[in-house]
């Protein structure tokens, strides 16, 4: 097999087209959304700014803003007919089969007619993703059928609010205003990438976005928060971790959160998250889950070289603010659709069917053998 570190598997390093919105790498480890550093938007805008800025393409003045801010307020609110599904759902499902469940059936009852549809049907995505994530949540664990419609200013306080039932604190809704600005966009990732396919065959808004709810759901992509934190409760001191993760990489296991397609060094988000992460530690009196978590890190490089991506030190923040493990990649969703729907208007602002080619490894010539011969 060919060396997968200069093989094209993967499509790995290949330009599969080309985007006004996203560098990811450009400049060794940066990301920029629209020319914009990641770490100038994740100090100082809104993550509705941000939506903004990669759905409508410009920053909003402050009159943009307040409108945007108050569209999406509006926008929150549950259709009968998709409350009645969501509370068909166990509690034993996966919430990111909630999440595409809940994609999909929105396409059924709001259905994109045309592309002059799309800015207002990805807001509306935008704006319900939490609500249909904490309904399901609350009526199938708690057996509450909850107001979906808050008065919160941010989609991640929104989030929250959903989630406990009262507005969190000021540290929290920060807190989720940085983590949804660092998801939001990042170039031809597998689930943008699969979002973009769906968009190339003119097909609409609403199958995009399920598609890519998909391809983020795996532990190689956005499943990885997840499974970073189901392997680190394991833990109750560094020392037991860094022996854990010794045994793990001697036995060749993937460590999640470790590790990127294209980032080579370091990945930008991290940096940004580890901080907070640090500050909600701090905040919680945590005296294990941060240290554990920054021996993995250390170790890890130590050991491989390897460096923790966006996922890893999201899985402490998260715990911190007491959010169930399984509803962390669904956060992810919140996010990141911003991005898928912004490929989707790129994509289908210049399309052309992306339809690649492969290289045959199968059988010259086989020969037909009649059923009743056959082995
Ligand atoms: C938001 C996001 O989606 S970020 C990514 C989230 N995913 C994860 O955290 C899952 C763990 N990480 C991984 O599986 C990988 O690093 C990926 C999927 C992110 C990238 O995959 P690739 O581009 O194939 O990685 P890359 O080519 O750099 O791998 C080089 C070597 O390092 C190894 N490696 C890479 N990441 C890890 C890891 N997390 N743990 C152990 N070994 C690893 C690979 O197995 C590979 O070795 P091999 O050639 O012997 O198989
Ligand atoms: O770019 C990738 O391959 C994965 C990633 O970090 C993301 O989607 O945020």
């Amino acid at each position: 097999m060919a060396d997968k570190s200069v093989s094209s598997t993967g499509l790995r390093g290949q330009s599969a087209g080309s985007t006004a919105l996203c560098t990811v790498g450009k400049t060794g480890s940066g990301l920029t959304y629209r020319g914009f550093d990641i770490e100038e938007l994740a100090e100082k805008a809104r993550f509705e700014e941000v939506a903004y800025l990669l759905l409508k393409g410009k920053l909003p003045n402050q009159a943009e803003l307040d409108a945007y801010i108050t569209k999406l307020k509006g926008l929150r609110g549950l259709p009968q007919a998709l409350k009645a599904v969501l509370e068909q759902i166990p509690a034993s499902a996966h919430p990111m089969d909630v999440m595409r469940t809940g994609a999909s059936m929105l396409g059924n009852l709001e259905t994109e007619q045309s592309f002059d549809e799309q800015q207002d049907a990805s807001d509306r995505l935008l704006a319900v993703l939490p609500s249909i994530i904490c309904y399901w949540y609350r009526y199938s664990h708690e057996g509450v059928r909850i107001e979906t419609e808050t008065d919160d200013e941010s989609v991640g306080a929104h989030f929250l609010h959903l989630l406990r039932d009262e507005a969190p604190s000021e540290l929290h809704a920060r807190v989720m205003n940085v983590s949804l600005i660092l998801y939001a966009e990042h170039e031809f990732n597998a689930s943008t990438f699969t979002a973009r396919v769906c968009a190339s065959t003119l097909s609409d808004l609403h199958s995009c976005v399920t598609g890519a709810i998909g391809s983020l759901r795996g532990p190689l992509h956005g499943g990885a928060n997840e499974a970073a934190m189901a392997m680190l409760e394991n833990w109750t001191s560094p020392d037991e971790a860094e022996r854990e993760i010794l045994g793990m990489l001697e036995r060749k296991e993937k460590i999640m959160g470790f590790g990127h397609a294209i980032y080579r060094e370091s990945d930008p988000r991290n940096a940004i998250i580890k901080e907070w992460s640090k500050k909600l530690a701090a905040d919680v009196g945590d005296s294990v889950l941060y240290p554990v978590s920054e021996r993995v890190e250390a170790v890890m490089w130590r050991e491989k070289r390897l460096f923790c991506n966006a996922d890893f030190f999201h899985a402490s923040a998260y715990y911190f603010m007491d959010i169930p493990t399984k509803l962390f990649t669904p956060i992810f969703v919140c996010s990141r659709v911003t991005g898928w729907c912004a490929h989707v208007f790129e994509q289908r602002s210049n399309n052309r069917i992306i339809r690649p080619s492969a290289d045959y490894v199968g059988p010259e010539h086989s020969v037909w053998v009649p059923i009743e011969e056959r082995d």
